[in-house]
Parts: C-alpha cells; sequence; structure tokens
C-alpha cells in the first residue's frame, strides 16, 4: 500500500454523492437477490455480476440501476441495505454522508412511504450508535419518472419529514428531461428548508447547470462536469461557491467521459471551482470513495496535503450541522498534521 493510499485509508472523510440502492454491495445484491427467488435479470454470483455492472451507455446503466431496484420488497431489505451501506462508509472513515435515496421508486414497488422512512431512519440510529456515522438524507426524485415522481417524492417529504432528511435531488437520465418542469417541486421543498441538490451537466451540456442554477435554485450541483465547456459558468460557480460533486469514475463508467484522463476535473479546479470527491454508485462502477480520492490525487498530482485540502472540502460543501463540522474539520486538521484518528469500529 503507497504512503498515500495508506494516507487516504485512514484520513476521516465527508461523502456527499453516493446512491442508496447504486451503493448495494455484490454481497447484498446477492442476499437480497436469494432472499426473493424470482425471475431477477440480476446475478446472484458477484463475478456475473460484475459483468452485469458493465455499462453500453447512460441509459444502459439506469436500466441496470431499476433492476437492482427491484430487488428490494419490503422495509427490512431497505434497513439492511441502508445498514450495510453505512458500515462500507464507516469502513473508509466516513464520518458524515448524505445519501441519496430515491421513495418514489420504493413506494411505486409497494413499500408504503411511512414503513419506507421507518425503515432508513432505523439504520440511520444504527449508523449512530454502531459506527459513529452522522448518515443523513437527499431525497432524489428519478427524473425519468417525471413531474408524477417529483410530486409523489415531495409529499413523502413533507408528511413524513425523517429527521436526517436534510435535501432534495434529481436524479436519472438528463437527456429528454429538462430541469424547469421541476421548478414547483424545488420551490416548495426549498419553502420547506431542505436544500436543493439536483444532477445536471452530467450527460447533458453547460445549460443544464445553467437550468438547475437559475430553475431549481441549485446549491450544489450532482457531477456538473459539462461546466469545464462553459468558462462563464465556471467563472460564476466560482465566484458564488457553488460546489460540484465530482464522481470521477462514474463519468468513465456511464460513459459520460470517454476515459479518466481526458476527464474536466483538473480544469475545474484551475478555474476556482469548489469541488467534492465522491463514489456515487461505488460498487457499481467497481470503485470506493478511498479510490476516487485517489483517482483525484493522480488527476489533480496531489501530495497528502493536497488529498487532505479534498476531504475539507467535501465537509465545508456538506449540509452538517455547525458542531459537527467543526469537529470534523478539526479531526482532519490533526489527522494531517500526523495524529492519525481513532479508527470507527466497522
Ligand atoms: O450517476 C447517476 N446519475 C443519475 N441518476 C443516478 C446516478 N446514479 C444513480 N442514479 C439513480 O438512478 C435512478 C433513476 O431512477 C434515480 O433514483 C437516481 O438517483
Amino acid at each position: 500500500m503507497t504512503d498515500l493510499t495508506s494516507f487516504i485509508a485512514r484520513l476521516p472523510k465527508a461523502e456527499l454523492h453516493v446512491h442508496h440502492v447504486g451503493s448495494a454491495s455484490p454481497r447484498i445484491v446477492a442476499e437480497l437477490a436469494a432472499r426473493h427467488e424470482g425471475n431477477s435479470p440480476v446475478p446472484a454470483d458477484p463475478a456475473a455480476l460484475a459483468d452485469y455492472f458493465a455499462f453500453r451507455d447512460f441509459g444502459h446503466f439506469i436500466e441496470v440501476y431499476l433492476s437492482v431496484v427491484d430487488l428490494i420488497r419490503d422495509d427490512e431489505d431497505v434497513r439492511m441495505l441502508t445498514y450495510e451501506v453505512a458500515r462500507e462508509l464507516a469502513r473508509q472513515q466516513v464520518r458524515y454522508a448524505e445519501l441519496t435515496v430515491t421513495p418514489y421508486s420504493h413506494v411505486r414497488r409497494g413499500i408504503p412511504a411511512p414503513a419506507f422512512c421507518a425503515a432508513i431512519e432505523d439504520a440511520r440510529a444504527g449508523a449512530a450508535a454502531d459506527f459513529g456515522l452522522d448518515l443523513r438524507w437527499c431525497f432524489d426524485i428519478p427524473g425519468e419518472a417525471g413531474t408524477a415522481a417529483a410530486e409523489e417524492t415531495l409529499r413523502i417529504a413533507l408528511r413524513e419529514q425523517p429527521a436526517g432528511l436534510v435535501s432534495f435531488g434529481l436524479g436519472g437520465p438528463e437527456v429528454g428531461v429538462p430541469r424547469p418542469q421541476f421548478k414547483p417541486y424545488f420551490d416548495k421543498a426549498r419553502a420547506a428548508g431542505l436544500h436543493s441538490v439536483p444532477h445536471a451537466g452530467e450527460t447533458t451540456g453547460p445549460e443544464t447547470v445553467w437550468d438547475a442554477l437559475r430553475e431549481l435554485g441549485a446549491e450544489r450541483i450532482g457531477h456538473g462536469i459539462a461546466a469545464a465547456q462553459d468558462p462563464r459558468l465556471m467563472d460564476h460557480l466560482a465566484e458564488h461557491g457553488i460546489p460540484l460533486e465530482v464522481c470521477p469514475t462514474s463519468n468513465v463508467r456511464t460513459r459520460a467521459v470517454p476515459s479518466i484522463e481526458e476527464h474536466p476535473l483538473a480544469r475545474l479546479i484551475a478555474a476556482g471551482v469548489t469541488v467534492s470527491i465522491n463514489s456515487d454508485d461505488p460498487p457499481m462502477f467497481g470503485t470506493t470513495l478511498e479510490e476516487e480520492y485517489a483517482v483525484a490525487a493522480r488527476l489533480l498530482s496531489l501530495d497528502a496535503a493536497g488529498v487532505a485540502d479534498l476531504a475539507r472540502a467535501a465537509v465545508r460543501a456538506s449540509f452538517q450541522p455547525a458542531a459537527g463540522r467543526s469537529r470534523l474539520l478539526a479531526e482532519i486538521d490533526d489527522y494531517a498534521a500526523g495524529g492519525a484518528p481513532a479508527q470507527k469500529p466497522a
């Protein structure tokens, strides 16, 4: 293990862009597939699953993603998945995470919203008690399901109000899913105190990022890498301190970027854009948050101090309450100065 790999492994972190179902490990997917014997195309064998998670294009990725969503049939599946995702985050020394969950996709598959929210909140309590992980929720609209999904996602957010809910997002394909149609829902979510964090500029151009800013009041942008094509947009993001949640390997595996060497991360940083490094759907992309930090370190030619700055940037871009944020920044400072962190149980 290189020094930097070891440094990254023990570095306290925050994870801001990671999807609930997208974080189901091969072991969890196999357990879910076995639990519900049935005609799922999702292989239970981990080796076959690795082949199954090879995507022709973004549309194929969404198709595969939804086939894994189909495996989640009841609130016990939700509870187990969420708790195991928390365990894996804690193993990587993540102290704070905003996990993107998609209530609409589960409610329409027959899990009642109150049961879904109770299950994720149970797992959140377990994550805090067992792993020292402060787990929060982003409720995201699956964009391919349009304004009906937006309506239902907002209704669940406002009616159930799970304690960990901090933000409101928009995922799924961008092509053919214009952002402005979701303005009424984001307006209401923001009026209720939720932060706006839509995906934009992942598989379409800078104009989608502009729409997310102007129409959806985005405080952070999921991916947003298309901003690198528009210097005026990068200046705007830098000037207003609007962070991009960048997921380097995701962009390559979904074919949003041809190769990691062509990833625009360095251009975004050079333009002064604030960036957090994230894993998105780690098992589906054959990566981990630790690995994403290593990829960013390579692309940006960072040393340990530079990597620690990446971790600080994620904490500062987070919606973590001030006390926890100060503690985590102090823990990163202490670690970067040479004091190893207390290793959390995993
Ligand atoms: O990288 C991503 N971009 C967009 N959507 C994603 C990504 N990863 C996971 N999802 C999820 O795909 C589902 C589509 O119904 C949404 O729930 C979205 O959260």
